[in-house]
């Protein structure tokens, strides 16, 4: 995270100390920087810029709308994959004519939303979804514009749980059988065959497995060309990975060059759906130690944040570097950091070394992607603040859950 940096021992995020925003809107906190956001855009950007292309932020990576709006603002699409993340992308300003519409169990009020709207595309999953987008685009008088989510059987090289573009995988239909999909599609009254699709998983940190679904999928609309089904665009989904650790992320300039090269000479616009690299290294959780528990084989810190506010390391054994916001005098001892749930699993890290009091503060970082968006309210928790950093400005962009809001919609029986 490259916007984090000390100043006199104290953990600032571009140009605010971590600790004053934990006085001022309390603990857990999610703080994002500005202006990592942006030149994470802008990284793609440049390292796209010879091939025409739409960047569809995966909105399921963080769905704040202050989030969606900076990107909008840059001209992003959004990659979405429900009615509840559209009506996100629309509440934040962005443009209905560059969302795509991924998912494998879209809902017939779903696709009406997104036909009333005028998204860009329906990445469809199943012929099953095929028959039913088509029924209810002739329902409303529309023509759907489509596009086929394809299974190349890649091995991604990930975690398997967010492995996505293997036979096995619940995502895509299999690449052997889109032709005659394609072919299906074509002679439906209310379809439009106008793409693509292709996401392989998340969390890459090899090119190859990339290169290699582009080469599939490339060979498939070359296929689907000489039957004369011309496609529109290509979408070869997101899932390149960041660095959370030691893990050496693919190289967005290199991806580019090889994507430049595949698409050279090529009519159809090339889109991405990159959900955790645009904003993984962006974000951090901020949280405070309520107490310092010595044991005989291990001391724990329990701290004020847990798995409902970031789940990865319950869910995936995921790592995230958790470091103290101030610098103290007192010797490191070695801790499992974890929260206040009744869970085993409710760990946020094993082992680490910290020199730390109870009260102090610790940051969790690189926290951006996939942290607000899968915070729950298990154990009645309400969910945390977000804080959007802009050089010393401080944006509230989502207040503190409060206890009334949690209970709001409930009702007991007489
Ligand atoms: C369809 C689709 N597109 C894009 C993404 C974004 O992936 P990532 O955050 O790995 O870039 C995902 C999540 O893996 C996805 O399921
Ligand atoms: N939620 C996952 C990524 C899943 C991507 C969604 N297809 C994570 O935290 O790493």
């Amino acid at each position: 995270m490259n916007t984090l940096h000390r100043i006199d021992g104290r953990l600032h995020l571009e140009d605010v100390a971590l600790d004053t925003l934990a006085e001022r809107f309390g603990t857990p906190l999610y703080v994002y920087s500005r202006a990592a956001l942006e030149s994470a855009y802008r990284a793609y950007a440049e390292a796209f810029a010879a091939t025409p292309h739409l960047i569809c932020y995966a909105v399921k990576a963080n769905s704040s709308l202050a989030i969606l709006n900076l990107f909008a603002r840059l001209g992003a699409g959004f990659d979405i994959v429900s009615g509840g993340e559209l009506a996100r992308v629309l509440a934040a300003g962005g443009d209905a004519g560059k969302v795509v519409f991924s998912g494998v169990g879209k809902t017939a009020n779903e696709m009406r939303a997104a036909l009333d709207a005028g998204i860009l595309c329906f990445n469809l999953e199943s012929e099953s979804e095929l028959h039913r987008l088509d029924r209810v685009a002739g329902d409303m008088g529309k023509v759907a514009p489509v596009s086929f989510r394809v299974n190349p059987d890649v091995d991604p090289k990930t975690h398997p749980y967010i492995s996505t573009g293997l036979k096995e995988n619940k995502f895509g239909v299999p690449i052997a059988e889109a032709p005659a999909l394609y072919r299906l599609a074509a002679s439906l009254p209310n379809l439009k065959v106008t793409g693509v699709d292709c996401h392989i998983g998340s969390q890459l940190t090899d090119l190859s497995p990339l290169a290699d679904a582009a080469d599939r999928v490339l060979d498939l609309v070359d296929t689907l060309a000489a039957d004369g089904i011309a496609l529109r665009h290509i979408d070869l989904g997101g899932g390149v990975g960041i660095r959370y650790r030691d893990e050496t992320p693919p190289d967005l300039a290199a991806y580019g060059r090889v994507l430049a090269q595949k698409f050279a000479g090529r009519r159809e616009k090339l889109l991405l759906e990159p959900g955790r690299s645009l904003v993984g290294n962006a974000g951090l959780l901020l949280t405070r130690v309520e107490y310092l528990k010595p044991g005989e084989d291990k001391n724990f810190a329990i701290v004020d944040a847990a798995m409902n506010d970031l789940m990865r390391p319950a869910l995936y054994e995921a790592y995230h570097e958790i470091v103290a916001v101030g610098e103290r005098t007192v010797p490191a001892r070695r801790y499992d950091i974890v929260g206040p749930i009744c869970e085993t699993g409710d760990f946020l890290g094993f082992a680490r070394d910290l020199a730390i009091e109870e009260g102090d503060l610790l940051a969790l970082l690189s926290a951006g992607a996939y942290g607000m968006s899968m915070a729950s309210n298990y154990n009645s928790r309400p969910r945390a603040a977000e804080i959007l950093i802009d050089k010393n400005e401080i944006h509230l962009v989502r207040e503190r859950e409060t206890l009334d809001q949690l209970l709001a919609g409930e009702r007991l029986v007489y």
